[in-house]
């Protein structure tokens, strides 16, 4: 079959050229600069790269949730179901968008659960407010269903239990069914398993599976961890300095990586049980958002980079089967990190 042949269906999510501004006092930053992707319904696209890439930030511009004041979408579109959620009113995108049609988890579970209500309360909230349960039994009933649907056992006998009563990773199954709840189209996962032990990452990873496989939802993770990406995402899209270097699928990315950036993340997998002294072996410091390099952003930590990485951003090249990368230096390969 070639790429001819083949018969995308519509992105649940759409991001295209997005570019996000925070102004501050010291001047005006781009921590997001130009940013386009797609995620299919029942996929999940991961966003991988240093700390500081960016990666939150395209997560909390799609939802519109900003820095306030200087925070603000400067460009680009972020479509969910044929509608371009950056031409919405505040109003709109909280009543009928954010947590409804596309949700979001976090790093933490206890910053997204207050302490002082039941879990029942909390899962049914979602569901209330936008409209899809219409009386406290039926918001517990379909509460339950939830906390069932991430696994958590004897559902309804946990609805009147507060957050402390339940453990980590179980924290982060209650956020989850707070955000597959109302059955979104599309839900963003920052981080999601970061602050759990690995072996129950591992499962936290399976269930997202099992979710996705259930209810179609299109999952856009951020990880900065090159293994918890290669363990789910159908898809890659490697971040730096508030751009996508490379993106493809899955196989393609991890199999033949293109960039520099990419391969420099891809030699530091860290695998199961394995201790990790560091997570990249890669030397340097991504530049900063008020000093930006004119050219290849990547190019003052990178052993391949000559005078035309210097003078100029690289556009993307295509490299087949749905695979780009934006580099100069593609066809030369070699050494990838400056370390
Ligand atoms: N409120 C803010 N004010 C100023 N700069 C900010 C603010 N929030 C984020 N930034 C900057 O935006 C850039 C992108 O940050 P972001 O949190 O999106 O990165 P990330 O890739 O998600 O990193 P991490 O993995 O550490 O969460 C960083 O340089 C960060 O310093």
């Amino acid at each position: 079959m070639t790429v001819m042949d083949r018969v995308d269906p519509t992105p649940a999510l759409e991001v295209r050229h997005l570019v996000t501004e925070l102004k501050l006092r010291r001047g005006a930053l781009r921590p997001v600069d130009g940013v386009s992707f797609s995620v299919a319904p029942g996929q999940t696209l991961g966003i991988v790269g240093e700390s500081g890439s960016g990666k939150s930030m395209t997560c909390l511009s799609l939802l519109r949730l900003l820095p306030r004041p200087g925070g603000r979408i400067a460009a680009g579109e972020v479509i969910v179901g044929g509608t371009d959620l950056t031409k919405l009113s505040e109003t709109e995108l909280a009543r009928d968008w954010r947590g409804r049609r596309i949700s979001m988890v976090t790093q933490d579970p206890m910053s997204s659960l207050n302490p002082v209500y039941t879990v029942g309360d909390q899962v049914g909230a979602p569901l209330r407010y936008h409209g899809l349960a219409h009386s406290r039994a039926e918001a517990r009933a379909r509460a339950a269903d939830a906390l069932g649907r991430v696994r958590i056992p004897s559902p309804e006998a946990r609805l009147d239990d507060f957050p402390y009563q339940f453990s980590g990773g179980m924290r982060q199954r209650v956020v989850s069914a707070m955000a597959i709840a109302c059955a979104p189209e599309v839900m963003i996962a920052d981080e999601p398993t970061s602050s759990l032990d690995v072996t129950i990452q591992v499962k936290m990873m399976d269930l997202y599976r099992q979710i996705q496989e259930e209810t179609g939802v299109a999952i856009v993770l951020i990880t900065h961890d090159m293994g918890v990406a290669a363990s789910i995402c159908d898809r890659i899209a490697v971040m730096y300095a508030g751009r996508i270097v490379e993106q493809g699928p899955a196989r393609a990315v991890f199999e033949n990586p293109a960039h520099p950036y990419t391969r420099s993340l891809l030699s530091a997998i860290p695998r199961l049980g394995e201790k990790r002294k560091r997570l990249y072996a890669l030397a340097g410091q991504p530049p900063s958002l008020l000093a930006m390099p004119k050219g290849c952003r990547f190019a003052p930590r990178c052993a391949l980079a000559d005078a035309k990485c210097q003078a100029a951003y690289p556009g993307d090249s295509d490299l087949g089967s749905d695979h780009r990368a934006a580099c100069w230096r593609l066809s030369e390969g070699g050494a990838p990190d400056a370390a």
